[in-house]
């Protein structure tokens, strides 16, 4: 288990360049299994999540080149069905959330498809009813093998159809998309996720030959085709990563460029840092965040509390819901977060309670954040990552606080975040990997 050392207290200056997004890479990376022409992509994270996928998608039999930073070709015109049946298959899918989404390529292409219960955060139930509720709709057969916790599936039979879905799912909508894409006749699939995740997979898609309608909104018609051909894609900059620059910025008061960020696909997240009373200017498709000595809470219009909540696209993403509550920490005024998606993802305010934050958790779901306006800094404590997020929002609190700081279970981090320890140092923190 590696380790973070961390001296905090240093002001920040520069520029940073986010990487290409994690969660959309899972999903982009899936989806070359679909057709056996080669497929071009762009911008690849270089993280721990993506590396395993790439891997697995190379032990099946795709053939991965090399042709660029973050640029690979895929050709997934041979691949191994053998492969699925063999406990490095179950043990390495297992390893990460992003794998369960191979099932939709695997049914669309193969008719049939396998794979282990998969990992992720461990942030509260992550059911996965939805996927297999949508893939049954479509006609597939499912089974569990709860001794092995393993999930094979027969799609020989699916037919398009009428899917209402049961959750607004991220990984689900995109895995049931990816099946319906090479499944004859029309599906609908309605409640269908839409984040930019999302409409860069249906995009995608669209280029390859699929018929997919309604990008954007919640409700996807696909018009099954027989083949998908090769295609070139760039995956947009990761949004999760800019909203934590952006908390990063105000929380250690320093001067930060983030660049390209593609403004108009982040939604509502820069609004939502504003309302803590981050000022942040846009520059062209850079955003300037200038060092800022304090930063008011708003209230809402009768003066009650602010609240910060998750929701489905194109409300606030659950994944800035930790780096925003860090955020507040030191902003002058009070703000109520709510976590509403995830059970278990605020039990990390004790670790910032302990280094001196002013944070009542009221209930596994909200927490009341107390903003010390400056007034004292957070004092530096050891203390262990629990998920990629809650363990940048304790990094973000280490280079805050004064002292030195330990973060242990930093695999976490490095899930979903490209040498965040070099490319903060380069920009003048302190970062120490041990
Ligand atoms: C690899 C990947 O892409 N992971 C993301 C994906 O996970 P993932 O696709 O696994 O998450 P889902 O979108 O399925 O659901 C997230 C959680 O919210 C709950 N839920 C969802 C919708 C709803 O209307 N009500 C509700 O309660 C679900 O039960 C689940 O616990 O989307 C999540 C929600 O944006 C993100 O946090 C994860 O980073
Ligand atoms: C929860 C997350 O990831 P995963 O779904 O891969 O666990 C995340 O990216 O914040």
């Amino acid at each position: 288990m590696a380790s973070f050392k961390i001296t905090g207290g240093r002001k920040l200056k520069g520029e940073l360049i986010p990487q290409g997004a994690k969660n959309e890479a899972l999903q982009i990376l899936c989806a070359v299994l679909l057709t056996k022409e080669p497929v071009i992509i762009h911008n690849i994270p270089n993280i721990r999540d993506v590396n395993k996928l790439m891997e697995l998608l190379e032990d099946m039999g795709v053939k991965r080149s090399k042709m660029g930073d973050g640029v690979y070709k895929f050709e997934a015109d041979d691949v191994s069905f053998d492969y699925f049946e063999t406990q490095e298959y179950k043990d390495k899918a297992a390893e990460l959330r992003g794998s369960v989404m191979l099932l939709g390529p695997m049914l669309g292409r193969f008719g049939r498809g396998k794979a282990p219960k998969p990992g992720g955060d461990k942030i509260g139930r992550r059911p996965l009813d939805t996927h297999f509720i949508g893939f049954q709709k479509l006609g597939a057969e499912f089974s569990y093998d709860a001794g092995d916790s393993f999930y094979s599936i027969d799609g020989s039979k699916m037919k398009g159809s009428y899917i209402w879905m049961e959750e607004i799912s991220v990984t689900g909508t995109a895995n049931v998309l990816m099946a319906a894409v090479l499944t004859e006749g029309t599906t609908t699939i309605y409640n269908a996720a839409c984040e930019p995740y999302l409409q860069q997979l249906c995009k995608m898609l669209n280029s390859m030959g699929a018929k997919i309608s309604g990008v954007g909104s919640n409700l996807l018609t696909i018009e099954g085709v027989t083949e998908l051909f090769g295609c070139e894609h760039t995956m947009l900059p990761d949004m999760i990563e800019i909203g934590s620059f952006i908390g990063l910025a105000a929380m250690t008061g320093s001067e930060i460029t983030i660049k390209n960020c593609r403004i108009p696909e982040l939604g509502i997240i820069p609004d939502t840092f504003r309302k803590l009373g981050i000022e942040m200017e846009f520059r062209g498709d850079d955003i300037h965040i200038p060092a800022q000595s304090n930063y008011k809470i708003s209230t809402l219009i009768d003066g009650s509390i602010l609240t910060v909540y998750d929701a489905p696209w194109p409300g606030f993403t659950p994944d800035l819901i930790s780096i925003i509550l860090v955020t507040a920490i030191q902003a002058k005024g009070t703000v109520l977060i709510h976590q509403k998606m995830f059970e278990s993802r605020l039990f990390f305010t004790d670790k910032l309670i302990d280094m001196g934050a002013q944070i009542i958790l009221c209930d596994p779901h909200r927490a009341t954040v107390i903003g010390l306006n400056r007034e004292y800094n957070l004092r530096g404590i050891r203390m262990t990552s629990p998920d990629i997020r809650a363990g940048v929002a304790l990094l973000i609190a280490a280079l805050s606080a004064d002292g030195t700081s330990i973060i242990d279970n930093i695999e976490q981090i490095d899930r979903g975040y490209q040498n965040i320890d070099t490319r903060l140092n380069a920009i003048g923190a302190e970062i120490v990997r041990v």
